[in-house]
This record gives structure tokens, sequence and C-alpha cells, in this order.
């Protein structure tokens, strides 16, 4: 017999629940604070579902969870929650609950299949479904147990119709997590639409993101739909958002409060239901702290944060993303040794998969044709020139640069009696790739590791900046 047990003060609640399962058969007990809980006893009794409320008069419903799964692994969780509390409910599916679900209860039968759903879930084949969701989307979920929590998390959130905020260092895969979101999600039918807010300036985001009317300003030659609008029921990912003008900030604030928002030169309102995620490689916590971000729009944005691990601290996920990335070039036939992943899991990954990302091409693509990539096959030093906010590697001159590279050609003129210049363009095309980067990394000096101003320094775009710093492909 399946044994339901209900934790709520509200005694109608209690009362109404275990009428509503005791109908369906099942066996329910109820309890009405944190002290009849640990009453129970827990070597008599098995569950199979909790329902439990997050607001007890006595402790809180958070703790409660933790300890039953700590006593009874294999009972599934419900939490209740009130609306003011769906962030902490969020919290609780971290902590181990399978879902939420909102009081008061407005569809009877919603609840029901919930339960039902909790009932009949098979975890091996959940987990498995999720895998292969991800992985489908682009997303390898790896061997760690940190990034396999947080894609099961990321899926029961999906579901949900709440905001997002990814947290991670630049590379680790916030995009590629968002847009797992949005392929688990409901919503996976309608547009996924991605910007990212540093990238442009604030009157392109405005108009980007709301859209515009013909005539609006200069060059706004045509009525032009906005993200927003775009993005209809879909999800909107907005990418570095910490870097969002604060005149943006509010609009997005204001379209976060009321789901409404006005194109630019229009004064017609439209409504928008996209879900929003967000993501920043700056704590978001911190930039409020320093009045970089507002603290009410970071509220709205917060209802659920999902922190990316660093691949440093995930590194024995490096094998199967190593064979990702290998397949994901066209290069299936080529594995890599033993050693080869030793030389990865060795190195600190500042870039995180976006620099394993390069490493992995650059390395297949001077490998000529080898079927095993060893450990000498690797070259680390050019990644690990990657520019870090706080660790920024001496700069080589340019001048030295290119006058080693004079001296080598000359040398090679002198001693060779044929040309060899498919290999000599090679070579100018990486001189070209190395001086962009030292002259980037210079840049980065001058202004203490600031991307958006070094790029303005350079007078290129920040994309253009990644891009020569091996982080972005140019498209
Ligand atoms: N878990 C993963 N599985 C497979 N590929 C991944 C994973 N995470 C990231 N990548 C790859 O690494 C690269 C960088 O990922 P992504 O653009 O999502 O990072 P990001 O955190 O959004 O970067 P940024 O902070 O610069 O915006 C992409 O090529 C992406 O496909």
């Amino acid at each position: 017999m399946i044994h339901l047990l209900v934790v709520d003060d509200e005694k109608e609640v209690g009362t109404f629940l275990s009428r509503l399962f005791t109908m369906k058969g099942y066996l329910v007990q109820v309890v009405n604070s944190g002290k009849e809980f640990h009453e129970i006893d827990w070597n008599q009794q098995r569950f199979d579902v909790a329902m439990i409320d997050l607001k007890l008069p006595d402790c809180d419903g958070l703790s409660l969870l933790q300890h039953l799964k700590q006593l009874q692994p294999r009972c599934k969780v419900l939490i209740m929650t009130g609306y003011s509390t769906v962030k902490t409910a969020v919290d609780a599916m971290k902590l181990g609950a399978s879902d939420y679900m909102e009081k008061p209860f407005v569809d009877i039968e919603v609840l029901e299949r919930q339960i039902d759903n909790l009932l009949n879930e098979n975890e091996a084949l959940n987990q498995h479904f999720i895998h292969k969701l991800a992985e489908d989307s682009g997303l390898i979920v790896g061997e760690s147990p940190l990034m396999k929590n947080l894609i099961e998390t990321a899926f029961k959130v999906a579901q949900k119709s709440v905001n997002v905020l990814i947290e991670g260092e630049t590379g680790s895969g916030k995009e590629v997590l968002s847009r797992f979101i949005h392929i688990a999600s409901p919503r996976n039918h309608e547009p996924f639409i991605g910007i990212n807010c540093g990238a442009i300036s604030e009157s392109l985001l405005e108009s980007e993101l709301f859209g515009h009317e013909k005539g609006a300003f200069t060059g706004a030659t045509q009525l032009r739909k906005g993200f927003f609008e775009i993005a209809g029921n879909g999800t909107l990912f907005l990418d570095e958002i910490a870097d969002a003008s604060p005149a943006i900030q509010v609009k997005l604030l204001r379209v976060l409060e009321t789901r409404e928002f006005m194109r630019v030169g229009s004064s017609v309102t439209l409504r928008t239901n996209a879900r929003l995620v967000a993501a920043s490689n700056e704590n978001l916590q911190q930039a409020v702290d320093k009045n970089k971000f507002r603290e009410d729009l970071f509220y709205r944005l917060n209802v659920v944060t999902l922190d990316i691990p660093p691949l440093r601290s995930r590194k024995e996920d490096i094998p199967l993303l190593v064979r990702h990335l290998v397949e994901r070039n066209g290069h299936g036939d080529i594995s890599f040794s033993n050693e080869a992943i030793e030389k990865l899991q060795q190195y600190n990954w500042p870039g995180n998969i976006r620099e394993l990302s390069n490493v992995v091409m650059r390395t297949l693509t001077l490998a000529d044709n080898k079927s095993v990539i060893t450990a000498n096959d690797i070259s680390l030093s050019n990644s690990q020139i990657t520019p870090d906010k706080n660790v920024l590697p001496e700069i080589q001159s340019t001048e030295n640069l290119l006058e080693e590279w004079r001296k080598k050609l000359v040398a090679d003129f002198n001693e060779k009696d044929e040309l060899m210049l498919e290999e000599i363009l090679t070579e100018i095309k990486q001189l070209q790739s190395t001086i962009g980067k030292e002259l980037v990394m210079q840049a980065l000096q001058k202004t203490y590791g600031n991307r958006n101003e070094a790029a303005k320094r350079l007078q290129i775009s920040i994309r253009k900046l990644r891009y020569i710093l091996n982080e972005k492909s140019q498209t």
C-alpha cells in the first residue's frame, strides 16, 4: 500500500489531503508541526511520498526535508509553498525535493497527477532521460556529482515558469545550459533567443530587446520586432546581464514586474510571456553590493540560481568532454591516449570548456592525421596565456615576436633550396593570431583586465576581442 505523509500546520489542508488520498486507497498520515514530525517512529514507518509545507510554526520545512531525505532517501518529497516562498521551494529541489506545488491548490487534478508522477517515477530511467536530453542539446553532463546535481535541478526548474540566473566563469557553459533549460521545458516548441548584453551599445540593445517603430530614430527605416516579442512564449537568454546599463536594467525590471513593454518610439503596450534566463560571469550579488546592478532586478532574476562549477573542479569530466569535442569536430576516429588526458587534467583551465575546446581543436589540426593523440601532441602554452582578470601573464613584446619570426624566415631562406609557401602562409596566420593576442593582452593589462574597455581602446567589438583570444567563434 502507498504510504503518504503530509506535514502542514493548516489543519484544514491536512484534512483535505488526507480525505483526497485516502479515497484513492493510500494510507495517509498527517502531522501539523516539526515537533510531531520528529515524533514519528521512523523505524516502523516507511513513506513513499511526503508533502511538506515550507512554513511551519516551530521549524522550517527545508530542515525537515533534509532530515527525511537522510532517513528515507527513497521517499519522494513534494514541497507546498505560497507564492512568496517559490524561491525557497526551488532551493528545496536542490536539496532533494522532487517538485513543488503552490498553495492554495487551484487545480486538484494537477496535484493528483503530480503525486502519481512521483509514485511512478523510475529514478534511474529519469536520470538516463535527462542526461540523454542534455547530450542531444550539446551539453555533456560528465561524471562529477556537481554537474549531475546541477543538470537534474536544471531539468526540474525547466518545467516551471520561473526566471533563472546562471552564474559561472567564462566558457563554463552558461549558454549551453540555458539551451538545455529551454529544450527540457514545455516551451521547447517556441523560440529560444539569445543576446549578449555586454557586446552592443545601450541604444542598440534597447531596440534589439524591445523593437522599434519605423522612424523612431535615424536609421530606423522599418518597424522591427524586438526579442521579447519574437520570443513569444519561448525563452529569452540574456548573456552577461551584469553589463546591461542602468537604463536597460530599469526597462528590464519593468518587463519582469508587469510583463509589459513598448517598442522604441511607440506608445502601445505589448505583453510578453517569455521566460527569462540570464547569465553572468560576475557574481551578481557582488555587483549589487558595488551598486553596479539594481537589487530589485537581481531579486526578480534570481528566483533560481544555477552555479556552473569551473572545469578545474570537475576534472573527471575531461575524458567525456574531450570525446564529445573530438566528435563535434568530425574526428570520431581519433582518440586521446591516457597520458594525453592526464596532461589535460593537470591543467587549470581558466577559460574552462571553451579553452579545452580550443586546445582540442588546435591539437587535432596539428596532429597530421594521427589516430591516437599523445601527451606530446598537446601544447598548453598558448592557452596558458588566456587572460584572467586577476592573473595577467607576462607579455612578450610584439617587436620581439616579429624579429624572431623574421630571423627564422631568413634562416629558412638561406638553408633550404625550396620554399614551402604553404608552410610560410600557415605561419603568417599563426603570427597574425599571436600578435592579435599580444595586442589584446597589452590592452587588457592597461585596463586591468576590463574587456569592454580594452575592446574600446582597440576599436574592435567585444566579440572580436574574444575571437582573438580564441574564446568565441567569429560568427
Ligand atoms: N557541458 C558541456 N558540454 C559540452 N560542451 C560544452 C559544455 N559546456 C560548455 N561547452 C562548450 O564550451 C564552449 C563555451 O560554452 P558557452 O558559450 O556556453 O560558455 P559561457 O559560459 O556562456 O561563456 P561566456 O561566459 O563567455 O559567455 C562552447 O563551445 C560550448 O559548446
